[in-house]
């Protein structure tokens, strides 16, 4: 594969170098990959069972390797059909013009993050390590040759599936006393659906101002597919799904009213939807929807995991 070295001068000579690598490691995004974790923890503290918290860190550092190489391999992926090559000067690749270096970056990622798994699932349940790489397979169907599902508007499914059950059954089993039996799915699929949903939403507004490339280079984003205006409407029902499902416990006596605690979040989310209904079209204005949608996410995930967890203490 050829290095698009070219590509590296013309962003090194013209823009702010720095900036630029600190948009390609984008550390708030980091709040997606922990999530799932702790709201198992959360839930097992508000339940009065013990958290293991060594398989807590092993598991936390995991989980950001993991996401690490989807982002390394994003960047990579993305570089071979072209789509990053004039919208994403912060592109890790465009950043470096090495894309092999870059692929072996993010494979030592994958290996080391999958190697923590393996450790934390041996102390624990081998399906710790079954649902992790489903949650990988996941992510490479998203971006990897041939599938490419992100590319065909399939992306936020498979997002969904891999932050909420799979992710969050994971978290639950490895905080768990060695030799559980079975996947905890009810549970999971109860504490992960409407986090996960928000994490979605992260993915969903990712695709905004970046449409016109995506249409270009044969990206069927949903955004692409239903056209700006129509996506920012979905936006407040992403919003109101996750609380919904979030509440719908609460209301029905199974958690707690202090994991009402999630509406933290909602102050950048109502901030998200004013902006996305006023300027979907407009690329400059809303480069930063992204990152309004992760402190929802982020705030959203970290007041319920607390509620739940002082559940214990109001009875
Ligand atoms: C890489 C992802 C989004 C970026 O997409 P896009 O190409 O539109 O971005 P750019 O335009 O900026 O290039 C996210 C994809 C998520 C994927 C479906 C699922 C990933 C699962 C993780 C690898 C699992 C993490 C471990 C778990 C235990 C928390
Ligand atoms: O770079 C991005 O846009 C995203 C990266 C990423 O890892 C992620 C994970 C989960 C939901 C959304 C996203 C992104 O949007």
């Amino acid at each position: 594969m050829t290095e698009p070295k070219v590509v590296a001068s013309r962003y090194a000579n013209s823009v702010d170098r720095r900036r630029l690598w600190q948009a390609a490691i984008k550390w708030p995004m980091y709040a997606v990959a922990v999530m799932p974790v702790l709201l198992a923890a959360g839930w097992r503290l508000g339940q009065a069972l013990p958290v293991r918290f060594d398989q807590l860190l092993l598991f936390l550092l995991a989980a950001v390797l993991l996401l690490a190489w989807e982002n390394l391999a994003n960047d990579v992926f993305d570089a071979d059909t072209g789509v990053d090559a004039d919208g994403k000067p912060h592109s890790v690749v465009n950043l470096t013009g090495r894309r092999d270096r870059v692929a072996g970056l993010a494979n030592g990622c994958l290996l080391l993050g999958l190697a923590l798994m393996a450790l934390v699932a041996w102390r624990s349940s081998p399906a710790v390590l079954a649902l992790v790489l489903a949650c990988c397979g996941l992510g490479y169907l998203y971006q990897g040759p041939p599938f490419r599902l992100g590319y065909r508007g399939l992306g936020e499914p498979l997002c969904w599936l891999a932050f909420g059950p799979l992710a969050t059954a994971a978290g639950l089993l490895a905080l768990a006393p060695a030799g559980a039996s079975g996947v905890p799915w009810r549970i999971a699929l109860a504490l992960g659906s409407g986090p996960a949903l928000a994490t979605t939403l992260v993915l969903f507004c990712s695709h905004f101002h970046q449409v016109d490339e995506d249409a270009a280079h044969g990206k069927r984003s949903p955004v692409v597919h239903l056209g700006t205006a129509a996506a920012s409407g979905l936006v407040p029902w992403f919003v109101a799904g996750c609380l919904a499902l979030q509440w719908a416990p609460v209301l029905l006596g199974q958690w707690p009213l202090t994991a009402l605690l999630g509406v933290i979040g909602l102050p950048p989310a109502r901030q998200l939807i004013a902006l996305l209904q006023r300027h979907h079209g407009e690329p400059g204005r809303i480069s930063g929807s992204k990152f309004l949608a992760l402190r929802f996410q982020a705030l959203n995930g970290l007041g319920l995991a607390l509620g739940l967890a002082l559940g214990r203490f109001t009875g």
